[in-house]
């Protein structure tokens, strides 16, 4: 009783600290909590309450990770890890509004209370010396990052809950670190670097031993690694120029590319920090407007290059090309080429350990990609709301989950009963000391997959994993983005956005493809899609920015665009367009 009110006492008076600005109303969206900076240090200080709770709950740790990834560098946001690396339950994501919409410290508290009660949890725990809980924090180059890392911080230690800052890191290195940090021990970001870097050495070298096409470059040769400024390499699959986004990716990757020396990786980095973080460069910027990003005008027009978004957690690739446009490589086709990479590696494997493969898209998917994953590639397809928490969820049910946003967040997730299938084949291969080719491959196709989903982050959307993978994948075919580019074609899309006085009176269904309120919005959708020729159009309100975001596609660009058009218009006439 006595320490129960003493710790009432320490979260009253750290929560004073912290005092919410009125009328500010945040919500858990697509992604977690985003605002512009100074509206958000009682939301991560709350934040850091409640991921201490979850912690103490589950006794392990969890992370938070402060970061606004594509969005402009005055805003900034919270993303918040469970103890598997994985996002934030979705149960939970009603407790956190509850405690960060609280108008007043008190408030505050009766949410608090409220959440133990509704959780069963018996606060302070029983045996805390030997508890597990813990609380990691990582921030991205924001500079109100590091405030809003120790208003967390500040959050859990309110609990007594002991916290880890593992200061700049990318939101993936976060989630990786809860996820694979052993009880007691400290994370090391050596380890994660070994990991990616050792997984693909090993794909790269077998790839130049008989299991796939010969790499492109010839084999292994030294790293160049290199910021902007650098004279331009030979145009092969292993040669990339990378935007930055001027975000924490550029100094994360400049340490990765340096380990894949020996297996001949050569990069030259762009918008390493000198701009601004995400201004007209990055993922988001590239895979939207469709333009080259700031800093890359120097790339010839055939060089392959890819671009990361601000937190390095989306990756998409393409082509300047000479015009104004360029040719984008975007998360459905790291999505295919994904699915190719998995069938390629396992298709020497004894039937019975063929993985049962699945690939997971939202709306946003280009239909043409969608049709060549069923019909080219005869995969499963689901389709989802779009955030990758709900990706992720849907990619569990496979063998093989491939998930993708066509913005190029995604991973490719191993089921862990089925890599335990694949390990002891392995290890009973390895022990049977088989001279039987055909075994031999087998077993080599296993330890290739095995390499695999080391080198693809298993816990969230990483771009430094699908930078690698789409490296390894392109040079085990021997095919340049080119060839890549040439798996389908897509068809014809536009994106826009569109403010409305509040986006919420938008409500969709149907993995948000359709609308079910305002009543009289889809069936205008509708109208105006019969109308063009291969329409599909939807609309749906941004969970991370304040406004409606419409999608269309059809035959042609400018079917696209003046569908695009038409619909943003039927949204502003029926959910109160500004
Ligand atoms: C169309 C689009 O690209 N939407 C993005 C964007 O969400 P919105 O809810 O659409 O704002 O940010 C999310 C978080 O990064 C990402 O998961 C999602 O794909
Ligand atoms: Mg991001």
């Amino acid at each position: 009783m006595a320490s129960s009110l003493r710790l009432d006492d320490a979260l009253r008076s750290a929560a004073q600290a912290y005092l919410k600005p009125p009328g500010f109303r945040p919500f858990y969206g697509t992604a977690g909590y985003r605002a512009l900076a100074p509206l958000l240090p009682s939301t991560v200080f709350r934040c850091g309450v409640l991921m201490a709770v979850r912690s103490l709950l589950l006794d392990a740790p969890t992370g938070i990770c402060i970061t606004a990834s594509h969005n402009p560098a005055p805003d900034n946001g919270v993303k918040l890890v469970e103890p598997t690396g994985e996002m934030l339950t979705r149960s939970w994501e009603a407790h956190a509004d509850s405690l960060a919409c609280a108008e007043s410290t008190e408030a505050f508290l009766a949410a608090f209370a409220a959440l133990l009660e509704a959780e069963g949890i018996v606060l302070p725990p029983s045996s805390s010396s030997q508890s597990h809980a813990g609380v990691y924090i990582a921030h991205d180059t924001r500079p109100s990052s590091p405030g809003l890392a120790e208003a967390a911080r500040v959050g859990a230690a309110a609990l007594g809950v002991p916290t880890h800052d593992l200061g700049l890191l990318t939101t993936p290195q976060l989630h990786w670190a809860v996820a694979r940090t052993a009880p007691g021990e400290h994370f090391n970001e050596d380890d994660y670097f070994a990991e990616l870097a050792g997984a693909y050495a090993a794909l790269v070298s077998r790839a130049a031993t008989g299991g796939g096409a010969e790499p492109a470059d010839g084999g292994a040769e030294p790293a160049d690694v290199s910021v902007t400024g650098r004279a331009p390499l030979p145009s092969t699959p292993t040669v990339l120029h990378v935007d930055c986004a001027n975000g924490v990716g550029a100094p994360k990757l400049l340490a990765l590319a340096d380990r894949c020396t020996a297996a001949g990786l050569h990069l030259t980095l762009h918008n390493t920090g000198e701009g601004a973080l995400n201004g007209r460069c990055g993922a988001d910027f590239v895979q939207k407007a469709r333009l080259l990003p700031d800093g890359l005008e120097g790339a010839g027009p055939s060089y392959p290059c890819c671009s990361l978004d601000g937190d390095a957690d989306r990756i998409v690739f393409f082509v300047p090309g000479t015009g104004a446009g360029l040719t984008l490589l975007d998360g459905d086709r790291i999505a295919a080429l994904a699915a190719l990479l998995c069938a390629d590696l396992a298709a020497a494997l004894p039937r019975g350990l063929s993985p049962a493969i699945g690939v997971v898209q939202t709306a946003y998917a280009n239909g043409a990609a969608t049709r060549y994953l069923t019909e080219a590639l005869r995969l499963p397809v689901t389709v989802t709301p779009t955030g990758v928490k709900h990706l992720h969820a849907a990619a569990h049910a496979h063998d093989v989950g491939i998930y993708f946003e066509a913005n190029g967040h995604g991973t490719v997730l191993f089921a862990p009963a089925y890599l335990l299938r694949l390990k002891e084949f392995v290890q009973a291969g390895a022990n049977a000391d088989d001279e039987d080719p055909t075994i031999a491959r087998a077993v080599e196709s296993g330890r290739d997959l095995l390499a695999l989903s080391l080198l693809v982050n298993q816990t969230v959307g990483d771009a430094l994993s699908i930078l690698l993978l789409v490296v390894v994948a392109l040079r085990r075919r021997g095919w340049t983005l080119e060839d890549w580019a040439g798996i389908y074609r897509d068809l014809p899309s536009r994106q826009s956005v569109r403010s409305v006085a509040d986006r919420s009176v938008i409500v969709t269904a149907d993995a948000e493809r359709r609308v079910a309120r305002p009543a009289a919005l889809q069936p205008a959708i509708d109208a105006a899609v019969a109308a063009a020729p291969q329409g599909r159009a939807f609309v749906r309100p941004s969970g991370t920015e304040d406004v409606v975001r419409i999608y269309a596609e059809a035959a042609t660009q400018e079917d696209a665009d003046a569908l695009a058009a038409e619909v943003s218009d039927l949204v502003a006439l029926h959910a109160g367009g500004l």
